[in-house]
């Protein structure tokens, strides 16, 4: 991912910068320079680069820091909120609410990713609860209705359009109209693309707006024109009501930051970025939580939205205690598999978490982890309830290996290999028993604590050191708010892990 390795080299410099025995002018230059490479690769605007230095170099008086202050710190947060700050376009979108029926109206030029934008904000929402619905009121691309009916199809969400009708306005009136009487709360528009800005393109949007007078219009911009950006989306928004940017494809382009400086300059809120082209390959904005990631500082609240939306929160109770007795059964490693593969790309999900990088689960990677759950999980389907539910692995003769082997159609070696990854986490988990399950709202410094202290047994001691040890810790989950969240979440995180 490409972000993933501007985050990198930002990252990397601000670590080498803290390697250094004493934090000079020269140490905050080189590091200084390697940061401004870094946002000039990814086409930032040189000015906003520039701006961003003198003012870390304004923040930073090395002279008036006296001995003690934590030099690193200061520097990396202030790099923290420059960085926002050129991100920030100091303007909060237009939120639908759920339940209230809301229209949204999808404009760019094509081949930026509008259709598929469209249909991954459909699911997003749908994932929520929301009932989303398609209006594909593109008439200009031959095909644009296929792709959107196959897209919602294959996600489930009901969809509208014509094969004959030719006027994009009628289109869309009529679909906007059997969906409010379907009671839908996200009604989407689709609409048609040029290959450039042009005058027809605008008057259509124009038209199709008036009629159907959509709460919002989203502008979708395909990230790899860089800080071009800026010219594109004022264009848009000079012609329609524009209230929120997507920019798409930013696992593609070494260009992404500079579209996303750019958008944030003409004051235009991005509320989503498209990382690939799979329907979950699409991420909330948010630019603290960004720069945090980027940063590899983690991102905890987009962690733990993860979390709850694949673990429902009935069940974690449920699973914690089975985990805090001790219990780890192959089911719970089933059904966390499940919860991992629901999550959507690993890579992305450890992107939250502090200290680590997209950077760190290359694609291939990702696939190969990906694949080896689904074949753990394949021979898991050919187990007995007995065998599912023991947590004693002596259950496992060799017979019952062999008879899974077959049943799953897999070699007996694979059966071993999942079993001992079955044992390397009951054995982590086994250090969770005795866990305090703090009350909902109840967080004693206490019980904060303990928790925390259990953590550090279990969590990689790589992983302990970049959160910042017990302190970094205990921080996080005061962060966090509540232990039981956490437990559910690295439960799922590590059997993700390809170790
Ligand atoms: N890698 C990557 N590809 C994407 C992303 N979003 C869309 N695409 C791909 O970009 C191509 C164009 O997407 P479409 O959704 O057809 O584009 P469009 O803007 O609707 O085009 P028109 O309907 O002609 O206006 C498709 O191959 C998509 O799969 C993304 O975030 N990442």
């Amino acid at each position: 991912m490409v972000l993933a390795e501007l985050g990198g080299s930002i990252s990397r410099a601000l670590q080498q910068m803290s390697n250094a025995t004493i934090i000079d002018e020269k140490v905050l230059n080189e590091c200084l320079n390697e940061i401004t490479r870094a946002l000039l690769q990814a086409d930032v605007h040189f000015k906003l680069v520039r701006d961003m230095t003198t003012n870390i170099k304004k923040i930073v008086n090395l002279d008036d820091l006296a001995a003690g202050h934590n030099k690193r710190r200061i520097i990396q947060q202030a790099v923290f909120n420059e960085l926002c700050k050129i991100l920030d376009p100091g303007k909060a979108s237009f939120t639908p609410k759920k339940g209230k029926p809301s229209i949204v109206m999808f404009v760019g030029l094509q081949g930026s990713g509008k259709t598929t934008t469209c249909t991954k904000y459909a699911y997003y929402h749908q994932k929520k609860g929301w009932k989303p619905a398609l209006v594909c009121a593109d008439t200009f691309r031959a095909g644009a209705f296929d792709q959107l009916k196959q897209n919602a199809t294959k996600a489930k969400i009901p969809f509208y359009g014509s094969y004959t009708e030719s006027d994009p306005v009628k289109i869309a009136v009529d679909g906007v109209e059997t969906f409010k009487k379907e009671n839908c709360d996200l009604i989407i528009v689709d609409t048609s693309g040029r290959h450039k800005q042009e005058a027809a393109l605008f008057e259509e949007m124009r038209q199709v707006a008036e009629a159907t007078k959509p709460d919002l219009v989203i502008f979708v911009m395909d990230s790899s024109i860089g800080q071009a950006a800026f010219d594109q989306a004022q264009a848009f928004k000079q012609s329609v009501a524009v209230g929120a940017v997507i920019v798409t494809k930013m696992d593609g382009h070494a260009k992404g930051g500079g579209a996303l400086s750019a958008v944030a300059a003409t004051k235009s809120p991005v509320i989503f970025i498209g990382t690939g082209e799979h329907m979950d390959e699409f991420d909330v904005f948010d630019v603290k939580p960004f720069v945090s990631r980027l940063l590899g500082m983690g991102d905890w609240s987009g962690f733990m939205d993860k979390i709850h939306e694949v673990v429902p929160m009935d069940q974690q109770p449920e699973l914690l205690q089975k985990l805090s007795e001790g219990h780890f059964t192959l089911r719970i490693m089933y059904e966390q598999f499940q919860n991992i593969l629901k999550m959507g790309p690993i890579g992305q999900v450890f992107s939250m978490l502090p200290g680590f990088s997209a950077e760190l689960m290359p694609k291939g990677r990702e696939n190969e982890s990906q694949a080896k759950i689904k074949r753990y999980m394949t021979m898991m389907d050919s187990m007995t309830n007995e065998e599912l539910d023991t947590s004693n692995p002596k259950l496992m003769t060799d017979s019952r290996i062999m008879r899974i082997a077959r049943g799953s159609g897999h070699q007996v070696h694979e059966v071993m290999d999942m079993m001992e990854e079955y044992k390397r986490l009951a054995k982590m988990w086994s250090k969770m028993k005795g866990l305090k399950i703090p009350k909902k709202g109840e967080m004693s410094a206490l019980s904060r604590n303990m928790n925390a202290q259990h953590m550090s047994k279990v969590l990689p001691p790589q992983m302990l050191k970049q959160i910042g040890g017990m302190g970094g810790l205990q921080n996080l989950m005061k962060q966090m708010g509540s232990a039981k969240d956490m437990m559910g979440g690295m439960g799922g995180m590590f059997s993700g892990g390809d170790k």
